[in-house]
């Protein structure tokens, strides 16, 4: 580990971070050596993404991405951080069939190393949520583009555009957080959206391709550093661009972050 004291995050200093309008900057991460790099450059939550599926694995989604995969992954960014926040996300087929269905299977990911699980998904999961939290499992809830669901939404494209679509998320969002949501991922929907959200919940926000008004945002690790096969997704920018190491590229976008520098209005719908 560096020398630096790295401080303790949990739920609660997350929470506190976002009381005081302090940015929250989370990326993907997948194993141990990145997971070192990202704590110590100050990134506040390693979201292990079953984005893995693709980045990893080579997938074309991340339908193919397993529990056992999934736990695996968890173990090895556990093993290398001390301090940092571990989001997990739950993978598909792990949560859908019954909220019963679904603590088992988060139970797995926290005995890994997890401190939250991610679950997408509106309304329809808000029973799960609501189960998982009763029994000591901080959830993260994910709405607007569900990358599970890409082939029933007929690809990655942005939600909320129109006014029905745009209200079914405020309210999704809103019954989410009274099931016991402890934070929300935004992905792909218009800014102003984004920010409506964000100002009518009390829990953060995390946002991907959701304007900057989110408490915080995320990207993909390889996105950020300039590794993905083809052209990026809008919203992502490329940090190693004026850096001289990953270490720095990490450290300039958890700086971006922060200051509200990133997202700027070419990553934004
Ligand atoms: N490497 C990687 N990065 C990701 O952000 C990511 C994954 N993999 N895998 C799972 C999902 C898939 N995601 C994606 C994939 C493509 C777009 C995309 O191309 N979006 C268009 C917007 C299209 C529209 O305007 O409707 C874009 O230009 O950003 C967005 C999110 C996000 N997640
Ligand atoms: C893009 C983020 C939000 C995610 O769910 C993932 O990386 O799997
Ligand atoms: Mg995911």
């Amino acid at each position: 580990m560096g020398q630096v004291a790295i401080k303790q995050i949990t739920v609660s200093t997350l929470q506190d971070a976002y009381r005081e309008k302090e940015k929250i900057a989370v990326l993907t991460c997948y194993d141990a050596t990145f997971a070192t790099v990202l704590e110590e450059a100050g990134v506040d939550i390693l979201l292990v993404g079953d984005s893995l599926g693709n980045v990893i694995q080579g997938q074309s989604s991340t339908l193919p991405v397993t529990l056992n995969e999934m736990v695996y992954h968890v173990q090895c960014v556990a093993r290398g951080v001390s301090n940092a926040f571990i989001l997990a996300d739950m993978s598909f087929g792990t949560f859908q069939v019954s909220p019963q269905q679904a603590f088992s299977n988060a139970v797995q990911l926290m005995a890994a190393g997890a401190q939250m699980v991610k679950i997408e998904g509106g309304r329809h999961m808000a029973a799960t949520i609501e189960f998982l939290t009763q029994r000591g499992i901080p959830v993260c809830a994910h709405i607007g583009l569900a990358p599970q669901s890409v082939h029933q939404l007929g690809g990655y494209k942005i939600q909320g555009k129109t006014p029905d679509s745009a209200r079914q998320l405020r309210e999704d969002a809103l019954l989410l957080q009274d099931a016991g949501a402890a934070m929300l991922v935004m992905e792909l929907i218009p800014a102003i959206l984004g920010e409506e959200i964000t100002r009518s919940l009390a829990i953060p926000t995390i946002g991907i391709g959701a304007g900057a008004a989110c408490s915080g945002q995320v990207l993909v690790l390889h996105d950020m550093l300039g590794l993905t096969c083809g052209r990026p997704p809008r919203f992502v920018r490329n940090f190693m661009q004026g850096a001289d190491s990953i270490q720095t590229a990490v450290e300039n976008y958890v700086a971006a972050v922060k200051s509200g520098e990133f997202p700027a209005h070419e990553h934004i719908f």
